[in-house]
């Protein structure tokens, strides 16, 4: 699928005009949700770096099934509210978190939320691709045995699969020993994309997953997240708003205060709405690019 067909599809079809049936397929998206479900419910949720607050009394719901990009200038706080949601901020010694965060209806901050669990049900991709110093096949397989998979046929099978999801098994079926890093920035990725799916999440949160790579990877990497849309929800930070504007469902936009350096959400809504009929002014003069 070609990036004009991306914008096509946006701009001649309703989500509910997507096909009621589908067969899942490799790369082939499940139903867009008609009828908005909650999956992760944000409510309240400041965010502090040493006492200092990054991101302040943030509400909002992310639907299953689709992609919801985070958008705003540098320093309002997405990545930190990205990672807020399987709690990778954890992490960050100094970093402490106000509000809830409930998924499927459990509170992740809670005293019995199972962390391991918890991550295997979120997967995370960085910015910049992360492979493990390990061959291909490695790359999948260890998550995959630290979170119980140990028969070969079934890692082998799984391997197969993710690799397939993700438009790499061809290019890669003949060399799966070779080293992950030996890939290109692009195959990289995706490579890092199949082994968040190999865990078999519900949800895939991504950080400027394309913003490290080359334009054509970069575009083979956003039609992917296209094509995952449906059977996954997508949460996706991008400076990309043409991007944003192209793959997803919905966009929360954040600002950051000059003065305080205090994040917040301005508006979240409907992409089609955020960019073109913003309720906010600041959102208008954002997306429109007079500001930011
Ligand atoms: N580990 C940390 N320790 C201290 N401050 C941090 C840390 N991580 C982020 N911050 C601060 O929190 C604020 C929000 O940062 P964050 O990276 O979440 O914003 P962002 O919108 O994702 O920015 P960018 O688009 O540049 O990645 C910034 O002021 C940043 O300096």
């Amino acid at each position: 699928m070609t990036m004009e067909t991306h914008e096509i599809k946006h701009s001649t079809q309703s989500v509910c005009e997507q096909p009621s049936t589908y067969t899942l397929g490799p790369l082939q998206a499940g139903p867009y949700c008609c009828i908005p479900h909650p999956v992760i419910q944000v409510k309240a949720l400041s965010l502090f770096y040493g006492g200092k607050c990054a991101l302040d009394t943030v509400t909002l719901d992310i639907y299953r099934g689709c992609i919801t990009a985070l958008i705003g200038p540098s320093g309002c706080g997405k990545t930190s509210f990205l990672s807020a949601l399987n709690r990778l901020t954890d992490l960050v010694p100094s970093c402490r978190v106000d509000g809830t965060v409930h998924v499927e209806g459990e509170n992740i901050f809670g005293a019995h939320c199972n962390l391991q669990q918890l991550r295997k049900r979120i997967g995370m991709v960085f910015q910049k691709p992360t492979p493990f110093p390990l061959s291909i096949q490695r790359n999948i397989a260890l998550p995959l045995r630290e979170h119980g998979v140990t028969r070969q046929a079934d890692i082998q099978a799984i391997t197969e699969q993710v690799l397939r999801d993700v438009g790499l098994w061809d290019e890669v079926c003949d060399r799966l020993d070779a080293p992950a890093l030996s890939l290109s920035g692009g195959q990289q990725q995706r490579l890092c994309i199949a082994r968040a799916l190999a865990l078999n999440p519900q949800i895939l949160l991504m950080d400027e997953p394309c913003s490290a790579l080359d334009p054509i990877a970069s575009g083979v990497v956003e039609e992917l997240i296209n094509r995952l849309s449906g059977r996954y929800t997508i949460v996706i930070v991008t400076h990309n708003l043409a991007q944003a504007r192209r793959i997803a469902n919905y966009a929360a936009f954040f600002w950051v205060k000059e003065r305080e350096r205090i994040g917040h959400l301005v508006e979240f809504g409907r992409c089609q709405h955020i960019f073109e009929t913003p309720s906010d002014p600041l959102t208008a003069a954002y997306v429109s690019g007079a500001t930011g």
